[in-house]
């Protein structure tokens, strides 16, 4: 279950129905897939063969169809980091940018941590959406934000776009922003 840290006051925000409130009140849509539908060998492995994320694809074929039919989304793939990816640094490098995209960002984890740092609204400023498996969350398009690992440093997402292009980042210079 994800928990929140918003950054200007480092206030946490824990408990399902306080996470969901507060992410709903900075339109970012929160809700959880089953963890246990995903085959037990997948629960904690980072590198993936095309077959790894045919079998992660097909046993979350219902929940991704039904968000992609709820919100318009055409295609979807598998995204995978670890420290076994090649290149990690720079891409992360590139996911720690502050950036937007001309749509939604949705991301279903289905293994290990990550965190969505996401920019709320003017009193609430920069929150930190700490993102465990089961988690899935849609950031809208247009809300600058950037993504970063955790302790863990390995995550494994669905990734739902409208665009056959999928994901595209427009750097957003934010001078508020304090890394
Ligand atoms: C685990 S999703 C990788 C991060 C990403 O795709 C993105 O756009 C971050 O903002
Ligand atoms: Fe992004
Ligand atoms: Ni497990």
């Amino acid at each position: 279950m994800a928990q929140i840290r918003i950054r200007n006051t480092n206030e946490r925000i824990e408990g399902e129905d306080q996470v969901l409130e507060f992410l709903t009140k900075q339109n970012v849509l929160y809700e959880h897939w089953d963890i246990s539908k995903l085959p037990e060998q997948l629960h904690n492995k980072f590198t993936l063969t095309d077959e790894d994320k045919s079998a992660i694809l097909a046993a979350y074929d219902e929940e991704i169809r039904e968000i992609a039919g709820r919100r318009g989304y055409k295609v979807w793939d598998i995204v995978a980091l670890s420290e076994a990816t090649p290149n990690l640094p720079e891409i992360l490098k590139k996911f720690e940018q502050v950036h937007t995209h001309t749509e939604d960002e949705v991301r279903a984890i289905t293994a290990g941590r990550g965190i969505f740092i996401i920019k709320g609204d003017e009193q609430t400023g920069y929150f930190d959406v700490e993102l465990t498996v089961g988690d899935v969350i849609s950031v809208p398009e247009g809300q600058p934000h950037f993504f970063t690992l955790m302790d863990n440093k390995a995550i494994v997402a669905v990734r739902l776009f409208i665009e056959p292009a999928g994901w595209v980042a427009d750097p957003f210079e934010d001078p508020s922003f304090v890394k």
